[in-house]
Order: C-alpha cells, then sequence, then structure tokens
C-alpha cells in the first residue's frame, strides 16, 4: 500500500494549521513525525486517518483519489493524543469492547495482544488504576489487536520507561517485517530516529524530510 499526499494543506476558519505537505508512505515502512508542542503532528496524523478533513491538496491510497467523508480509508490501527478507555474495566475487557465493534477477532487474540505488549492479561486491576505506562501499552495492543495494514501511533513512546520503549521498539520492527505501514509521532527525535526509517520535521506549518546529515 502506498499514501501519497500532495500539496495537503489545513484551514480552521482563517487560521493556517499546515499547508504544502507532501509525502510518499509505502508498506514495510516505518516513518516518523517530529515537531514542538503545537506544530501540527496530531492534526497531520487526524488527517492520516480519514478523521479530518483536509482542505487543500490531493491524497491517494495506491493510485485512488481519496476524498474526506465518501469512504474509510484504509484497515488501521490508532493512537491519537492519549488512549482512551473505560475506566472501570480491566485491560482484557476494554479489549473485549473495542472488538465487539468489528467483532473480527477471537478472546485468544486479545489475550496475545496484551501479553506482547508485556500487560498480565488476567491483572483484575481496573484501567483507572493502570500507571501511564500501562496505559501506554494497553493502547498499542488496542492498535495492533486486530492485525491492521496500518499504524498511526501519536508520541507512540509517551510515558514509557526504557523497557517500555524497548517494548515499543520491538513490536513495531515486529510489525514492520509484515509489511505494515508505520506512523510514529514524538516530541524529540532521538526517542524514534534509531526505529524509523524516514523521519520528517513539522515546522512551520509543513513537513520537511529531516536530513541526517
Ligand atoms: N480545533 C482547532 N481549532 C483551531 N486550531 C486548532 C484546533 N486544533 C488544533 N489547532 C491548532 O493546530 C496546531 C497544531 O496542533 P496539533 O495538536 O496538531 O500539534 P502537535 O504537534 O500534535 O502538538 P503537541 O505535541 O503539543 O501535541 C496548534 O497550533 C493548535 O493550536
Amino acid at each position: 500500500m502506498k499514501i501519497r499526499l500532495k500539496n495537503i494543506g489545513k484551514k480552521i476558519k482563517h487560521n493556517i494549521i499546515l499547508k504544502d505537505i507532501n509525502m510518499e508512505l509505502e508498506s514495510g515502512h516505518i516513518y516518523g513525525f517530529v515537531g514542538t508542542n503545537g506544530s501540527g503532528k496530531t492534526m497531520l496524523m487526524r488527517i492520516l486517518t480519514g478523521l479530518i478533513s483536509f482542505t487543500e491538496g490531493e491524497f491517494y491510497v495506491d493510485e485512488r483519489s481519496v476524498q474526506f467523508g465518501n469512504e474509510i480509508y484504509y484497515d488501521m490501527g490508532v493512537i491519537i493524543e492519549k488512549p482512551e478507555f473505560f475506566n472501570e474495566l480491566t485491560g482484557l475487557e476494554n479489549l473485549e469492547m473495542l472488538a465487539k465493534l468489528k467483532n473480527i477477532i477471537s478472546r485468544e487474540e486479545m489475550i496475545d495482544s496484551l501479553n506482547k505488549v508485556g500487560l498480565d492479561p488476567y491483572n483484575p486491576k481496573k484501567v483507572k488504576e493502570y500507571s501511564l505506562g500501562m496505559k501506554q501499552r494497553l493502547g498499542i495492543a488496542q492498535a495492533i489487536m486486530e492485525n491492521p495494514d496500518i499504524l498511526i501511533l501519536d508520541e507512540v513512546t509517551n510515558g514509557l520507561d526504557e523497557e517500555g520503549i524497548a517494548m515499543v521498539y520491538e513490536i513495531l520492527s515486529q510489525e514492520k517485517e509484515k509489511e505494515k505501514l508505520i506512523i510514529i509521532s514524538s516530541h524529540y527525535k532521538q526517542d524514534i530516529e534509531s526505529l524509523c526509517d524516514r523521519i520528517f520535521l513539522i515546522k512551520n506549518q509543513t513537513a520537511q524530510e529531516y536530513n541526517q546529515s
């Protein structure tokens, strides 16, 4: 799968939030968006999910031109900003609730994805008692459990300790091997650079490929 953005822009009222975004993103790669607070990383990710409209430019999935509102662009697993859960339920119960929307995976697959992110599937704790890092792990379990083609993970290392960051690296490397298209963001280039095939710096409302030299 290939996503191509051509001069994509986003205006809200008269404010230019993003402009002239040009990029090509392909399966089997990990792409990183890096930028300071308010630079537009999350907005660009929302546009890529198809959950908000773009106001300028062209958006292609493979060679198909897509228009906001007409269709779901692709099969995806998403964390935008911080993952939201049902606080009164356990981790596994949360996954069971979310899985009901599509009803395409078994309880065993949910248990597998919790094990993958290092959470005990049978932990009786409710999510309201989870640490930030545990919630982030549960968010990743939710994003990967249905084996989507694309992962869009905003600030994926946020709240994770060293072990947690190593877990993210390992899981995303495995997903990349499975030919997934993966997009992650971070405030800090150093948090994600060794994981990413390409990094875009989001600055001055636009995206520039980060030059290694
Ligand atoms: N609904 C909205 N109306 C107007 N402006 C908005 C709206 N949502 C976001 N913005 C603006 O768009 C810009 C980009 O926001 P965005 O959340 O994408 O930044 P970010 O790079 O993800 O930042 P952070 O790292 O702080 O999460 C900001 O200047 C923000 O103020």
